[in-house]
This record gives C-alpha cells, sequence and structure tokens, in this order.
C-alpha cells in the first residue's frame, strides 16, 4: 500500500475573520481605484488631444480623487460582487456554513455599512418580477482548491453597464482573434464607459473563456511598462497589437471620439478543442474596482488607503464661459430646438429621475390608458439609479446610467406625455434618434463615472413615485448649475457618431 503524503499544518480561518475581510474588501474598492488604473488614465489624459474626450477623463480623474478622500463610492452603480477563491488544501474554515452562504453576508454587511452604504443592485428572478434583493447579495462566488495552506481571495465589484457588453464568439481555428477583437468594438457602444480596460479569454470551452476574460481584468495593468520594453512573446505582441488597433478606431473617453479608448488589453489562455477557438471579451469600465488578498488564519485582511499624491491634481473647467443656462422649471420645446449637438448646458431646477424599472412600468401604465403618477409634460428626466445620502449630502453619487437602454421607451415616452429631454450616457440608438427627431426633444450626457462630481450640483432628492423600486424609484432632484452636454439634438445630430468619425485613424 502507498503511503499517504504527510499533511502539512490546518490553518484555520475564523468565519468572522473571512466575512470581515470580504465586507472590507467591497468597501475598499467602492472608493480607491487601483494606482496602475489611474496611473494609465493620467497618461491618457496627458496626451489626449480631443477637448471633449480629455475633459470627460479629467472628470473621471478628479471624482477618483473625490472618492478617495471622501470614502465614498466614485460610481453610483456599486456593482455586482463577484468573489475569486483560491483555497489552499490545508486550509479549514471554522463554520457550519457554506462558502457562498459566508461570502453573501460579507456583501450584505459591505453595502449596508451605514458609514458608506453601497447601491444595492441586485434584483432577484431576472425573469419576471425583478425585485431589488435589498442588500445586494448574491455574489458571483468561485472557488479553486489549491495546493497550500492560505486562502487567496480577489474581491471585485463589476458595473452592470460594462459587463451588459461582454461578447462571446466560437472563431474558426485559423480565424483571427485581433480582427474579431477590431469589429465587435465599435458594435458595443460607449455604454461600457471607457477609458478602461478589455479582458480576452481564448481557449477552453465557452464557460471557461468567460471566466478566463473576466480574470484577465485582474491582472495588473502595465501597457505603457510593455510599450518601453517591448514584447518578449506572441502574447505580448497580440496586446499591443489590439492596443494600437482599438484605441485607432476613434472611439475616446465616453464615446466622445478621442486617443484613448483602452489603457490595456490583458488575455487569458487555456488549451481547446482542435475544433474550437472560442473567444471572450469582457469589458471593464473605468470604475475599476478590485483588490486582492491572502488569509492565513492570522486575522482578518487589512486594506491600507493609497497615498491621495499619486492621483494627478486636476482642476476641472467648470467656467460658465460658453455655456447656455437652462432655467428647467421653465423649459419650452422652442429652447430645446434650439439646442446643438455638442452645446453644454448648465442646468438649475428640478429635474426627474427614472431608469430601466419606472421606464418600462411608465410605458406599461401609458398603454393601458392610466395616467402617469408623475406627469412628464414640460420635464426632462434624468436615467440615474442613486447611492443613498449620507451625513450632509442631499443624494450620495449620482451618475448617468445607459442612454440606449432606455431607447425602446423613448418614441412612447415623447410622444404620448410631452417630455422635453433625457439625461443618460453614451449613445442613442438610430430609432430613438429618430424619436427625438420627430418629437423635437433632445438627449443630454454628463459623465458616466464621475457620480460625485455630478451629484454636486444635486441640492435636494424626494422621491415622488414608484418607491418600491429602491434605487429605480422616480425622484425629483433639485440641481443647480448641472453641466451636461447636448449628446442628440432635435435635428437628430449626435455626437456619439460625429466624434469617433472624427478621430478614428484607420
Ligand atoms: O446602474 C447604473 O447606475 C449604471 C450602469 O452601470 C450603466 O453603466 O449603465
Amino acid at each position: 500500500m502507498t503511503a499517504l503524503p504527510a499533511l502539512a499544518p490546518q490553518t484555520v480561518i475564523r468565519e468572522d475573520d473571512f466575512i470581515q475581510s470580504v465586507a472590507d474588501a467591497l468597501q475598499f474598492v467602492s472608493h480607491v481605484h487601483p494606482a496602475d488604473y489611474i496611473r494609465h488614465l493620467s497618461a491618457a489624459y496627458e496626451r489626449e488631444e480631443s477637448p471633449s474626450a480629455r475633459d470627460a477623463i479629467a472628470q473621471i480623474l478628479v471624482n477618483s480623487r473625490m472618492a478617495l478622500l471622501g470614502r465614498r463610492p466614485m460610481c453610483q452603480d456599486t456593482g455586482v460582487a463577484a468573489v475569486f477563491l483560491k483555497v489552499g488544501v490545508g486550509v479549514r474554515f471554522a463554520t457550519a456554513r457554506g462558502i457562498e452562504e459566508l461570502v453573501n453576508e460579507g456583501v450584505r454587511r459591505a453595502y449596508l455599512d451605514a458609514g458608506n452604504p453601497l447601491r444595492a443592485t441586485m434584483v432577484a428572478d431576472p425573469l419576471f418580477d425583478r425585485t431589488n434583493t435589498g442588500d445586494n447579495a448574491p455574489a458571483m462566488v468561485h472557488v479553486d482548491l489549491t495546493p497550500g495552506n492560505v486562502v487567496e481571495a480577489i474581491v471585485a465589484a463589476k458595473g452592470g453597464g460594462s459587463e451588459n457588453k461582454a461578447r462571446f464568439t466560437q472563431l474558426n481555428p485559423s480565424s483571427s482573434v485581433a480582427d474579431w477583437v477590431v469589429e465587435t468594438l465599435p458594435t458595443l457602444g460607449s455604454g461600457w464607459c471607457p477609458p478602461g480596460l478589455i479582458g480576452l479569454g481564448v481557449g477552453g470551452s465557452a464557460d471557461k473563456a468567460m471566466l478566463l476574460a473576466k480574470e484577465a481584468l485582474f491582472e495588473p495593468i502595465d501597457m505603457l511598462d510593455l510599450i518601453r520594453r517591448g514584447p518578449s512573446s506572441k502574447l505580448e505582441e497580440l496586446r499591443i497589437e489590439l492596443y494600437e488597433r482599438i484605441n485607432a478606431l476613434g472611439i475616446g473617453a465616453q464615446g466622445l471620439g478621442g486617443l484613448t479608448t483602452v489603457v490595456d488589453v490583458k488575455i487569458r489562455t487555456f488549451p481547446t478543442h482542435a475544433a474550437s477557438k472560442p473567444v471572450a471579451l469582457m469589458p471593464q469600465c473605468a470604475a475599476n474596482r478590485h483588490v486582492r488578498f491572502t488569509l492565513d488564519g492570522s486575522g482578518p485582511a487589512r486594506f491600507d488607503p493609497p497615498d491621495a499624491a499619486d492621483w494627478p491634481e486636476i482642476v476641472v473647467e467648470r467656467s460658465a464661459d460658453g455655456a447656455r443656462r437652462v432655467d428647467l422649471d421653465r423649459l419650452t420645446r422652442d429652447e430645446v430646438r434650439d439646442w446643438r449637438a455638442g452645446d453644454r448646458l448648465l442646468l438649475s431646477g428640478k429635474l426627474l429621475t427614472g431608469r430601466d424599472a419606472a421606464h418600462k412600468r411608465m410605458v406599461e401604465m401609458l398603454a393601458r390608458g392610466e395616467p402617469l403618477p408623475v406627469p412628464l409634460d414640460g420635464r426632462v428626466i434624468y436615467y440615474v439609479g442613486p447611492v443613498k445620502a449620507v451625513g450632509d449630502e442631499a443624494v450620495g453619487p449620482a451618475g448617468p446610467t445607459t442612454a440606449s437602454r432606455m431607447d425602446m421607451f423613448t418614441d412612447a415616452l415623447l410622444g404620448q406625455t410631452g417630455l422635453l429631454a433625457m439625461i443618460g450616457k453614451a449613445e442613442r440608438g438610430p430609432a430613438a434618434i429618430d424619436a427625438i427627431r420627430r418629437h423635437g426633444a433632445a438627449s443630454l450626457i454628463a459623465v458616466g463615472g464621475a457620480a460625485i462630481l455630478v451629484a454636486k450640483a444635486i441640492r435636494s432628492s424626494r422621491v415622488l413615485a414608484f418607491a418600491d423600486l429602491g434605487m429605480e424609484a422616480i425622484h425629483e432632484f433639485e440641481v443647480s448649475d448641472m453641466p451636461v452636454t447636448v449628446a442628440v439634438d432635435s435635428g437628430g445630430a449626435s455626437i456619439h457618431l460625429l466624434g469617433p468619425d472624427l478621430w478614428r485613424r484607420v
């Protein structure tokens, strides 16, 4: 009989050390960008030549510093919690509960933290009721059993806008991955909030490739160093090729047209079937949130705040020069018709909010001939799901959500309610642009990923309707000089079509 290998002494992980580490990690990533992302984004800011893209990057950087110093979420979408665990075979958890349950308790602790509440975004029953779970649980949990006697964890919180743009294909074995990525990128639009990262998973099976792509996003961002030292493998050559070809598309920050769409491209591979070449593409938005920690049985993980001196001190140009002041309480269709794509506006007055669930409900009510709980005639609606306020905040971080998800409701709302304009982020699709043109309306944008900066203009907030929808309820904000840009004007011109065309270099 073969002797069993000698067992290393077991590491015991206390239940609460694990839960608290997950909670602390989620709190940490909510307001701390990884330093490598900030270094690469700062370099992109320095070299950006497109004024609107440069302004958008500046806002993201300023917002990041505000998040760090104020310990408040960098983005109102505080993400889906994802936890990747490598559990050493020599580890024993001192618990009677399963690992997912422990992770979910950590998620609840983090998202319901009274000092820095994070936004509960998860909805149960994705097919039918879509009821908010109220505490952002459950998390996505991945566990590997590995050699050793420690637990290595990566905790991430990924926003919905970038997750929505994940793509998968099965290429022919001899087809080019680079060509597929470069063809696919423009079809994503900019709802994924560039500048960010692209993670690619190549090989394995369909499910494995998706996981590889997501894991690739947690690798250190080192494109600037890679370009400086030159590639030393085919994989590094491919990363540089993709970085250059994607950026040459001219999509730019927030899709406004510019030099930087990605600050890095990360690739993970795995052996695959001879007949297959699975390729997964995973964008990571500007709210790039993840952290690693190790548990060795000595207590919970510690997360040391970085030095704010590593963040560039940029002053966002907020001059009213050239910006039109708009009184939302006296806005008319004639004034809206006068706005042109690219115009900068400073909005003051009462603004309604509403996003996916509220739109669906309103359009269903209109279809049944029922009056809306809040009349939209002469109003402007902001596509946002804010974070709860703390202390003296009127509202927590409150950046825009992706406007194109509301495209399917736009014609009905504009045609049947007298709504004048909408505010969101990223491009509108052809049907929405056509509706905007036909109804003499406009679509405006604020910078996605600059949620604290945007919230600075909000003076008060109250829920007017659909309170059961949580962050998706209809709120009324009182805003003062809220800076936005006309993205689609009443003539149907769109800056998200004009900008990238101007900056495309291929
Ligand atoms: O949910 C949000 O607030 C934003 C979302 O992540 C989006 O990018 O559309």
